[in-house]
């Protein structure tokens, strides 16, 4: 008799899936240039997902993680970050997330990208499908070491002072304004900035749930700008209140956020 496969893994196997054929739907509503209001109980049966991704499901489930109950478990669904950009034409920012929390920490999740395109042997394909899975690692694409130069990825459509004031005492030799939380892990995560900075509110939890469960799995850490972690507990206030410092390392992170200015800590925190 073959030993039962852990819940985390089982639902992470699931999630990739998921997201597989969540993206494949935002590719046909693309296409079809139509977004449709689907009715409960009149959803399409290929929207019903029963598979689960294999690769993710023989992965060896850490010993911390074995004995997770349902009722510890919250699950934080984005299907489609970088909303803004989607509508704008900006393909590659948009994500699915799903973001797995277990006792209000984010420990395992998935980041989508639709119109992320491969081409294998002249065959081209759309879609890739990131995971990470706390002690085990991440999958999906090949990380890389973060630039030499202090990159610093952020919002493309919801700044304000705040976040402008936050961006502006980094001193970094380069911003990059992009949509999404999900894309800008990424981008952390590909070595292509070195860190993500929202020095204010507007996120939500199911946008830093998955990005943060993929990147502290990588061995990277997302907080607020106080440094503080969010909790992901079904309870909380949806809001991510005091912004967004992520990085993908401790030493990266730890430098950013003695950079961001006393005064705005202040500010974020009175909140
Ligand atoms: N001022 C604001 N108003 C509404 N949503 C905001 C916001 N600032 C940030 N967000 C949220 O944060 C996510 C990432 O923002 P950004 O792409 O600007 O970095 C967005 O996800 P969506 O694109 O899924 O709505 C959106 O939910
Ligand atoms: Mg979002």
């Amino acid at each position: 008799m073959s030993t039962p496969v852990p819940l985390i893994v089982k639902l992470l196997a699931s999630s990739v899936s998921v997201a597989n054929r969540a993206g494949k739907i935002v590719r046909d509503v693309m296409s079809k240039g139509e977004l449709g209001i689907v009715e409960k109980g009149d959803v399409p049966s290929d929207w019903i997902v029963i598979d689960t991704d294999k690769d993710v499901l023989s992965l060896e489930c850490p010993s911390s993680l074995q004995g997770v109950k349902e009722e510890d478990i919250v699950v934080w669904v984005d299907p489609l970050d970088g909303t803004s950009e989607y509508t704008q034409g900006f393909l590659e920012h948009v994500t699915v997330l799903i973001g797995i929390s277990v006792n209000e920490k984010p420990v395992a999740g998935v980041i989508h990208q639709p119109y992320y395109k491969t081409i294998n042997g002249g065959e081209k394909k759309m879609g890739r499908t990131i995971w990470g899975l706390q002690g085990v690692g991440v999958g999906g694409f090949t990380p890389a070491p973060p630039p030499d130069s202090l990159i610093i990825t952020t919002t493309r459509s919801h700044s304000n002072a705040l976040a402008e004031k936050g961006l502006q005492a980094m001193n970094a030799s380069q911003v990059l304004r992009v949509g999404g939380a999900g894309y800008k892990v990424l981008q952390l995560l590909e070595g292509i900035a070195s860190v993500y900075l929202f020095a204010t509110s507007g996120c939500k939890k199911w946008d830093t749930c998955a990005p943060e469960a993929v990147l502290s799995a990588a061995g990277g850490k997302l907080t607020d700008i106080l440094g503080n972690y969010y909790k992901y507990g079904a309870s909380e206030q949806r809001l991510n209140k005091t912004g967004v410092l992520a990085a993908v390392n401790n030493d990266l992170h730890s430098y950013a956020l003695s950079k961001i200015p006393e005064e705005l800590k202040e500010l974020q925190s009175k909140k």
